[in-house]
């Protein structure tokens, strides 16, 4: 079970501070990121999972502490314990559904036939049809395709920016669900979204505005 402390989080681009977040501690739970436009709510995910390195202050997951990893630790840090799901899938539309699902196991000790069988149970898991090549599923699909991808190493930290912005209402529902549920069975879910029904899902929410951070249970 991930459990995340950030002490003292400040970061800047051009002297324009962006994130300031004296204190957070999350346990496993979905928690959306919201606030408008450019409020700094991918800066955030992409400094709660060590995508970036902040300019101050401490993003522990576990004991590590991510802002003290060099760029490879980090690395290594988000291969064994982090999954990402992004507004646009970023599937490799001529690969089929499993293929896609199966591209994290491309970096692990074990063979892509040892995942084969992980791959296939998390499709059927997000009802994704076996197709040719992703680029023949629905957008719905191809989103739950990008979801499993993130599960097939088991990550105990799950991150997604604006998981269902390109999705249609109903499609969008089936992954916010689909978030809460593997936020229930023990991960830290982390979910930048302005979607309502996503929303109204999280167990807390932190609102970011003018570089200040207010947190909702
Ligand atoms: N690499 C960068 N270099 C310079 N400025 C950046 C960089 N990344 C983000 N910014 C700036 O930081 C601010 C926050 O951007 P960020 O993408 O985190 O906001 P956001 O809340 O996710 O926005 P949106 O909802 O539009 O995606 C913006 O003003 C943006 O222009």
């Amino acid at each position: 079970m991930a459990r995340l402390s950030v002490r003292g989080l400040r970061h800047a681009f051009h002297a324009q501070p962006v994130v300031a977040l004296p204190m957070l501690e999350l346990e496993p739970g979905l928690t959306v990121l919201t606030g408008p436009s450019g409020s700094g709510k991918t800066t955030l995910l992409y400094l709660l999972s060590g995508l970036i390195r902040p300019q101050a202050g401490a993003v522990i997951w576990d004991g590590v502490d991510l802002a003290r990893l060099s760029e490879r630790g980090r690395d290594r840090w988000r291969r064994a314990h982090a999954g990402f799901v992004f507004q646009d899938f970023h599937l490799l539309p001529e690969l089929s559904p499993l293929q896609n699902v199966l591209m994290p196991a491309r970096f692990a000790a074990f063979s892509a036939r040892r995942h084969a069988g992980r791959a296939a149970g998390l499709l059927r898991r997000f009802g994704v049809p076996d197709r040719r090549c992703a680029a023949l599923l629905s957008r719905g699909e191809q989103q739950r395709a990008a979801l499993a991808r993130a599960l097939l190493m088991d990550p105990a930290a799950l991150f997604a920016d604006e998981p269902t912005a390109s999705l249609d209402a109903a499609a969008g529902r089936v992954v916010a669900e689909a978030l809460q549920a593997l936020a229930a069975e023990g991960r830290c879910v982390i979910a930048a979204s302005h979607d309502p029904d996503l929303i109204a899902l999280a167990g807390r929410r932190l609102h970011l505005e003018h570089g200040r951070i207010e947190v909702f249970a």
